[in-house]
């Protein structure tokens, strides 16, 4: 079986503007649900393929799910709550046709486009898992203490090029982290100023002090594109040759050599980057997709069936 653009045009005709409709109200009220609504996306596929296992609850579950994975605790209430929501819609409109992990695509897809990014087609016809399990985790997605090399052989294992890893990674153009993810490079760095030489200096002293008070609050997090942190656009990129890229894993982009000229490129170059990166999500949708007779369309996203 292969996903196909009019999957739903018996079943479900409307689908693509019923769930437009529900994001664009759901990201005006709560404008966190672009950032991580795509990351819930890169969260979901890489872990098992694109089949909205990292949906399901905890609450719901009867053994730990992928969401109570320590790397998936910070994904935010709002990017779940998107999908639930749009499911909510299409229940009425389409009873039990629309799968879960269909909904996200289209969610992330919107919602990249809502705040300035490139436009591209979804693909449906995915099914959704009938398991979810905190185990599937570790070693699928990308932690920011990797070296880029690193990164590159994980993305390579799901199908990636160098090069798509920069664009992918481009997603860091919106959102924010926690200071946990980055403190490492703040606080007590082996180095005279005591942070992360390659980080840029005003930026190194600005970020010790917003994150001073992070261990009693862990809640505290900064813009990954200090510069736009809500436009979707190269800015990111610009930023890493400038030591402004936030999480190790961000400058490691930039040191690595096969990668960096991936990162001078996009910097260069938006609409090199909107390109590769509207291609690269339509192939991050397609990995280890369910359809046909595998999987299943769940009747309520956080839950299985
Ligand atoms: C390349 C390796 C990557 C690493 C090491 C990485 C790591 C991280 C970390 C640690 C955070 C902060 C989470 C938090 O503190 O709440 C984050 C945020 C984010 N990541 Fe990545 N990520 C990577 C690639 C990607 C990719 C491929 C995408 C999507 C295509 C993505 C989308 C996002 C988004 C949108 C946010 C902001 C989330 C928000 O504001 O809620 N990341 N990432
Ligand atoms: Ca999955
Ligand atoms: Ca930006």
């Amino acid at each position: 079986g292969r996903l196909s653009r009019n999957y739903y045009r018996h079943s479900c005709p409307r689908v693509e503007r019923i769930v437009a409709d529900v994001v664009a109200a759901k990201q005006r009220a709560n404008p966190s649900t672009a950032a991580g609504t795509l990351r819930l996306f890169f969260h979901d596929c890489f872990v098992g393929g694109c089949d909205a296992s990292v949906l399901v609850s905890p609450l719901t579950a009867d053994r730990s799910p992928e969401r109570a994975a320590e790397i998936n605790l910070s994904l935010p209430g709002d990017a779940f709550d998107v999908v639930v929501r749009a499911k909510a819609a299409l229940e009425v409109a389409c009873p039990g046709a629309v799968s879960c992990a269909d909904i996200l695509a289209l969610a992330a897809r919107d919602l990249v486009g809502i705040l300035g990014g490139p436009l591209f087609p979804v693909a449906l016809g995915r099914r959704d898992a009938r398991r979810s399990d905190a185990r599937d985790v570790e070693g699928n997605l990308p932690r920011t203490n990797m070296s880029a090399r690193a990164m590159t052989v994980l993305f390579a294992r799901k199908g990636f090029t160098p090069q798509e890893l920069v664009a992918l990674a481009g997603a860091h153009t919106i959102g924010f982290s926690h200071c946990g993810e980055f403190a490492h490079r703040l606080y007590n760095f082996k180095s005279a100023d005591g942070y992360d030489p390659s980080l840029n200096p005003t930026f190194a002293r600005a970020l010790q002090s917003s994150c001073a008070n992070y261990k009693n609050d862990p809640t505290i997090s900064i813009f990954n594109d200090i510069m736009t942190p809500g436009k979707f656009d190269e800015l990111y990129f610009k930023n890493l040759p400038r030591g402004l890229g936030l999480l190790a894993s961000d400058a490691a982009l930039w040191e690595y050599p096969v990668t960096r000229v991936f990162v001078q490129r996009y910097a260069d170059n938006q609409t090199a980057f909107f390109e590769d990166f509207a291609r690269a999500m339509q192939k991050l949708g397609a990995v280890g997709v369910k359809t046909g007779r595998q999987g299943v369309v769940r009747r309520h996203c956080d839950a299985l069936n």
